[in-house]
């Protein structure tokens, strides 16, 4: 329950806090069954055959595959890759690199047991790649289909925090903490401002100044980063400052990625780091910091290898004998070395955990058994906006002091459950905390080093207070400015606006989404121009707000060979991403003038913000101007920028 500030403390305001621990775990933890149920009736629940077909509707199927590679590696996995058996592309799914998968044969009942169980390592428009534990014995020769499993550890883990969160409140790493961040304590820093040596001798005031109040924060503080304002060059200086005076961290986010970009740009300051996490779900570049790799070098690890062989000689020795008393005594022997490898195991994990000075992993993987008696001194989660106020939790009950760094301005994580939305599930920590005490304990951000000042300056000012400047060496930066592009009508603009009103492209349904063929040929139109002066195909992004229209200018872009490379996504699948050049298309437009979800701030923020140079909008004005906010942006690119009717795409 929200609401009813506590009396005394005047930082505590309106309905930012939970006026209790337990009334947040009470509100919480039927609604993360509620989202469980939302996530498994969406996906699985496969029972009869009718709802194998709504499933595949739905895109939780991928049917009628054939298995086209195997290659074995990254550490013991096994990697097929699957493509369609008709057709070049997969049909429109929602399966996404990390989910977790099970093979089964196409013709199989949905009840069937699978050939198998994999994590998703690659996705392309025409393959898939998964990344099997064992490979499956036989039937990978028949058509094959992959369906895609709830993740229920996930909800499990968020449960168990909770039931940890309601009982360490008094006691644990993060007693002290707890109360600050339900409003029960104020916050503490240190009164003298932090002096420190950068290590990057590139930050700018506003990154030093929030650096700076970082280090003086002894229990929480809010890193607010603007859309390529440096928040994770930010947060990489905070984690080597916090290293050198001697502080244990544990740095999460919520997806691999942003765990990944974390470790990347640790690398050349020879950090002791380890990375926690599914092989498959890490970048290439960093498999060598992950634990398996870590462990398999330690010590330990090699005694465990050793007792393994010893065991599987015994094992031998035990399928031929025949006397019973010699059965008994080689079966007490494998039950000790079992034990003792392990031991050995555990050890080498622990050691290797250890001796880090940081540990990084997703806010679930923090769960991990591997840290179960690991405790550390500081938690700092980046994409902090995007995470469960839950998850979060999962990472915090860990640490005594906290970092939180995102953009409340940004996406929100999205919540499948409407009731569990409407309850409060979807509502962040970063945004709690900010609404609990404001600039108290938070800095923001305010050069940014990715947008041509145009692209940046609509933001800045419906977002950002007007507080955002640009960097010198990106604010007048233009397409044609890149090497081999040449200057066109096409690259010439920074803000373009192709207006579809009159045009006879009205949007169309399409099972719970919504999609429009006249934008899609106009931005592949566009895409094809930009292209022809130069631009390579893989600084162009399309972009848009409907999942089928993804699917539509994905079907355009398989016939026209020299955009095979553009990348094409929902808006929500390209957060923290950027391009060159990026292409909106905004899909609504029907004659009740209905915007749907495009009026929320933050997506249509997240969108233009993914531009570095050019920032096209393909969008019927009348439709779209019926939302008082869509009418400034589209205004705003009328008056700053180049308008196009998109008639005159039609001869393309
Ligand atoms: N002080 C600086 N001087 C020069 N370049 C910088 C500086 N800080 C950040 N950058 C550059 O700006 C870009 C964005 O930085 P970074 O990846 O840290 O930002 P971010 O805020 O995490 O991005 P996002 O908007 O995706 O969340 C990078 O190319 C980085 O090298």
């Amino acid at each position: 329950m929200e609401g009813g500030a506590r009396g005394g403390t005047s930082a505590l305001k309106g309905s930012s806090h939970f006026t209790s621990v337990h009334q947040f775990v009470n509100l919480m933890t039927p609604l993360i069954d509620l989202e469980k149920e939302a996530e498994i009736s969406a996906s699985i629940g496969l029972s009869a055959s009718k709802n194998l077909e709504i499933a595949q509707k739905r895109g939780f199927v991928i049917p009628n595959l054939k298995c086209t590679d195997a290659e074995t590696g990254l550490m013991g996995k096994t990697l097929l890759e699957f493509q369609p058996n008709k057709g070049d592309v997969l049909p429109a799914h929602k399966f996404g690199p990390h989910d977790v998968v099970v093979l089964k044969q196409n013709k199989a009942d949905s009840g069937c047991t699978p050939l198998g169980q994999g994590v998703v390592y690659r996705l392309k428009d025409s393959s898939i790649t998964v990344a099997f534990d064992d490979i499956p014995e036989d039937g990978l020769n028949s058509p094959l289909r992959l369906e895609k499993v709830a993740n229920e550890v996930t909800y499990r883990r968020m449960k168990d925090a909770l039931n940890q969160l309601s009982l360490t409140v008094q006691k644990g790493p993060a007693a002290d903490l707890i109360p600050v961040l339900f409003g029960e304590k104020q916050p503490i820093r240190s009164k003298s401002v932090m002096q420190f040596a950068p290590f990057n001798k590139n930050l700018d005031n506003s990154q030093k100044d929030a650096i700076s109040k970082a280090l003086s924060s002894r229990n929480v503080f809010l890193l607010h980063g603007p859309p390529g304002t440096g928040k994770t060059t930010t947060i990489v200086e905070i984690i080597l400052q916090e290293v050198k005076r001697g502080t244990k961290i544990l740095a999460c986010a919520a997806s691999n990625i942003a765990v990944d970009n974390i470790v990347e740009r640790l690398f050349p300051y020879r950090v002791k780091l380890v990375r926690l996490g599914h092989p498959a779900r890490l970048l290439p570049q960093v498999l060598e910091s992950a634990l398996d790799a870590q462990v398999l070098r330690g010590d330990n690890s090699s005694l465990a290898g050793d007792i393994r062989k010893e065991m599987k000689v015994l094992n031998g020795k035990l399928l031929k004998v025949k006397d019973r008393n010699t059965k008994r005594e080689i079966r007490k022997e494998l039950r000790t070395l079992a034990r003792e490898e392990r031991k050995r195991q555990q050890l080498a994990v622990s050691d290797v955990v250890k001796n880090a000075d940081v540990v990084l992993t997703t806010l679930t993987g923090a769960f991990s058994r591997k840290l179960e008696n690991t405790t550390f001194d500081l938690v700092i989660i980046d994409e902090a906006a995007q995470a469960l106020e839950v998850a979060c939790w999962i990472a915090l009950l860990k640490g005594s002091r906290c970092m939180l760094a995102g953009d409340h301005m940004q996406l929100a994580p999205t919540v499948q459950s409407v009731q569990a939305e409407r309850k409060g599930l979807g509502k962040t920590l970063f945004e709690r905390l900010v609404g609990l005490y404001g600039e108290e304990i938070m800095s923001m951000l305010t050069v940014q080093y990715r947008m041509h000042d145009l692209i940046m300056r609509w933001s800045s000012k419906e977002l950002y207070n007007d507080k955002i400047i640009a960097h010198p060496s990106v604010s007048g930066h233009k397409l044609y400015d890149l090497e081999d592009v040449k200057r066109s009508s096409s690259t010439e603009p920074t803000l373009l606006l192709i207006d579809t009103t009159g045009c006879d492209m009205e949007e169309k349904k399409d099972e719970d989404s919504t999609m429009n063929e006249g934008e899609a040929a106009v931005s592949t139109a566009h895409a094809k121009q930009l292209v022809e002066s130069g631009v390579s195909a893989t600084d162009i992004g399309i972009i848009t707000p409907y999942a089928a229209q993804v699917l539509c200018l994905k079907i355009l872009r398989s016939n026209e060979d020299k955009l095979k490379d553009v990348e094409i996504s929902t808006v929500d699948g390209f957060q923290g991403r950027e391009k060159e050049a990026i292409i909106i298309s905004m899909v609504r437009s029907n004659s009740k003038r209905e915007v749907g979800f495009l009026s929320d701030h933050r997506r249509m923020n997240v969108a233009v913000t993914r531009a570095r140079r050019q920032c096209c909008l393909v969008c019927d004005v009348e439709t779209v101007s019926q939302d008082s906010f869509l009418k400034r942006l589209v205004d705003y690119f009328t008056e700053r920028g180049e308008y196009l009717s998109a008639s005159e795409y039609a001869h393309e």
